[in-house]
């Protein structure tokens, strides 16, 4: 009963009445010589003909979807082949590496990856999505700085940009002529030749996180979170916001939302685009109410300071900052298309530079629990150079190398966003003989980058000390851990801002304060570990640590000069 292909598609054509193909093989049987050929009774009655015909016609069909589907599959199978990915775990039939992709500590496993399979880059694919991360700093800097116009697109998370607010953060916008909209007119306030007005504000805040570690020392993490906090919100719309005040507390509720984005991993929204159209009252939908909650926040994120402070602008009493020379730039009546860009902008930095700096000081903190005799080896330049008559000031910086490379290495030790921030690439691409397919979410992992052992030797210590020369000025041939700040054209812009804010923060504390282990009530030690959090925003685990004044006059000095801002 089965056909040879060859004769199907004519067959199903005379079944149909109609005339043969062009170009068929072999005769078309007519309809009489079916019922010969199918054996069927010529003098059987019209229905048991008509009901065999229909049986056979059935066959032909299923035979001819057979052979689609086959040819389909044979197709997929040969084009793989000859696209040779590059390597990764084999993965299961359909769900690819599903499994095998790391949603805790993927830095580390990544890196082991690249080292198994001997590539700089390694692959992952689950239900045809690609993910391609880049583990050396020869490929990175060939694929994100070389051919930027692939490698500067944003993944397209539809949890982060579409149902969750987290869109107007321009950190996360397509590579094009918006984003480099925004990025011009945010690099016009933070090249470095325009930090200088935000120092005395960035100073301000290092000197009031010194005064609280004073006053409540146990509680650093706070303190440290409301500093670079209020930092930013100073510098970006001059509010000069207490501990406690409400601008503060929501722009921190709105942050909670990326971090639990971030910690997410891949969202099965991203996997499955397909379920943002599910109603959110669905049992499972439940991702869709959270980010409904996401959103409102996120929202009020970006425009409740602004909106204040053009309202402040209007009755003449804002102070200058980042959003009144963005509205002056415009004469201080923006199109609505312009008034979203600035806004965004304005949200932007008090989104990306926040988190950042918490976990960058959060992971100080640590390191100086752990080696103490850095510490004291940084102190005695600090009082060497500077004294004790007064706290470090920016202009101290180049005379303060051991403080620089402190800086360093803390940021080469571990980093905020281990993995950056995706990349996607824009066209397919080859790169060492692999296929990168467009769409691929490309990761930078700046954790392997700076753990290689050729770069830095023994990687894991904590050890200032490999960015200085004998002579004690920083080393030009040992490079500065730019990768922490991400790769190519989507590279940081407010690291040069960043770096000012750890010089001000980490010589202030290290001028006054002995960082040490916490004591319990027994009087012993309290053990701390050098563990940091698994997800895609990193910091310490939570540790305890005092924070002892280092000489007598410690204390006044921090006073004095916390009434002098
Ligand atoms: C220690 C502090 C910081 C670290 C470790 C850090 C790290 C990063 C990383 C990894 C990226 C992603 C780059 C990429 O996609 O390849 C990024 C982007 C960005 N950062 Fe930072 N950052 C810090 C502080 C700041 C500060 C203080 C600001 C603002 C004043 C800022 C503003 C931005 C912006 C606007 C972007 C998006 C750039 C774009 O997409 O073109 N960052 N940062």
């Amino acid at each position: 009963m089965f056909l040879s292909t060859s004769n199907l598609c004519g067959t199903i054509m005379a079944l149909a009445g109609l005339p043969p193909p062009p170009g068929a093989i072999h005769p078309v049987p007519s309809t009489r010589s079916l019922v010969h050929r199918l054996n069927i009774c010529p003098s059987a009655s019209a229905a048991s003909q008509a009901q065999t015909l229909t049986k056979y016609l059935a066959m032909a069909i299923l035979e001819t979807l057979a052979l689609i589907v086959a040819t389909f599959f044979a197709i997929q199978f040969f084009k793989q082949q000859r696209r040779r990915y590059p390597p990764g775990p084999k993965g299961l039939p359909v769900v690819g590496n599903m499994f095998d992709v790391p949603l805790e500590n993927g830095w580390r496993i990544f890196r082991d990856w690249s080292r198994e399979y001997g590539s700089d880059i390694v692959h992952a694919e689950t239900l045809g999505m690609h993910i391609v991360v880049v583990n050396s700093a020869k490929a990175a800097k060939d694929l994100f700085d070389g051919r930027p116009h692939i490698y500067s697109d944003k993944d397209r998370s539809t949890m982060v940009l579409e149902l969750s607010g987290w869109r107007r953060a321009w950190a996360s916008i397509p590579y094009g002529d918006s984003w480099r909209e925004h990025r011009r007119i945010f690099n016009r306030h933070f090249r470095t030749s325009a930090l200088t007005r935000y120092h005395p504000r960035q100073a301000k805040a290092a000197h009031r996180l010194l005064q609280l570690l004073l006053d409540a020392p146990q509680d650093f993490a706070s303190h440290i979170r409301y500093a670079s906090g209020s930092a930013i919100l100073d510098v970006v719309y001059a509010f000069d916001a207490l501990p406690g005040d409400p601008r503060l507390d929501l722009v921190e509720r709105a942050m909670e939302t990326l971090a639990e984005i971030l910690h997410a991993g891949v969202f099965l929204l991203d996997v499955f685009p397909i379920l943002k159209h599910v109603p959110a009252w669905l049992p499972g939908a439940q991702f869709k109410r959270k980010a409904a909650g996401y959103k409102k926040l996120v929202d009020a994120m970006f425009e409740v300071p602004y909106a204040q402070l053009k309202a402040d602008m209007q009755e003449g009493k804002a102070q200058p900052c980042l959003t009144t020379s963005l509205l002056f730039d415009c004469d201080s009546d923006p199109t609505p298309e312009r008034d979203e860009i600035l806004m965004n902008i304005a949200g932007t930095a008090y989104a990306a530079g926040s988190d950042t700096s918490v976990s960058t000081l959060g992971i100080f903190v640590l390191a100086m629990v752990l080696y103490p005799e850095v510490q004291s080896f940084v102190q005695e330049e600090i009082d060497r150079v500077v004294g004790r008559d007064r706290l470090p000031e920016i202009s101290d910086r180049g005379a303060l190398p051991r403080v620089t490379a402190l800086i360093q290495e803390v940021l080469r030790w571990h980093q905020p966003l281990p993995l950056g921030l995706p990349h996607r690439a824009m066209v397919d691409d080859e790169y060492n003989g692999y296929h990168i397919p467009a769409g691929s979410v490309v990761l930078g992992n700046a954790w392997a980058i700076l753990h290689d052992g050729a770069t830095y030797p023994d990687p894991t210590a904590f050890n200032p000390n490999r960015f200085l020369a004998a002579d004690g000025a920083l080393r030009s041939d040992v490079p500065f851990p730019t990768e922490v700040f991400g790769f190519g054209r989507r590279i940081c812009p407010g690291r040069h801002f960043a770096m000012d804010t750890l010089f001000l923060t980490v010589a202030s504390i290290l001028a006054v304060f002995r960082i040490e282990h916490a004591v319990d009530d027994g009087g012993r030690e309290v053990e701390v570990q050098e563990a940091f959090t698994p997800h895609g925003l990193s910091q310490a685990e939570p540790f305890k640590a005092h924070f002892a004044p280092r000489y007598a006059g410690a204390e006044d000095l921090v006073r004095a000069t916390a009434v002098m801002d």
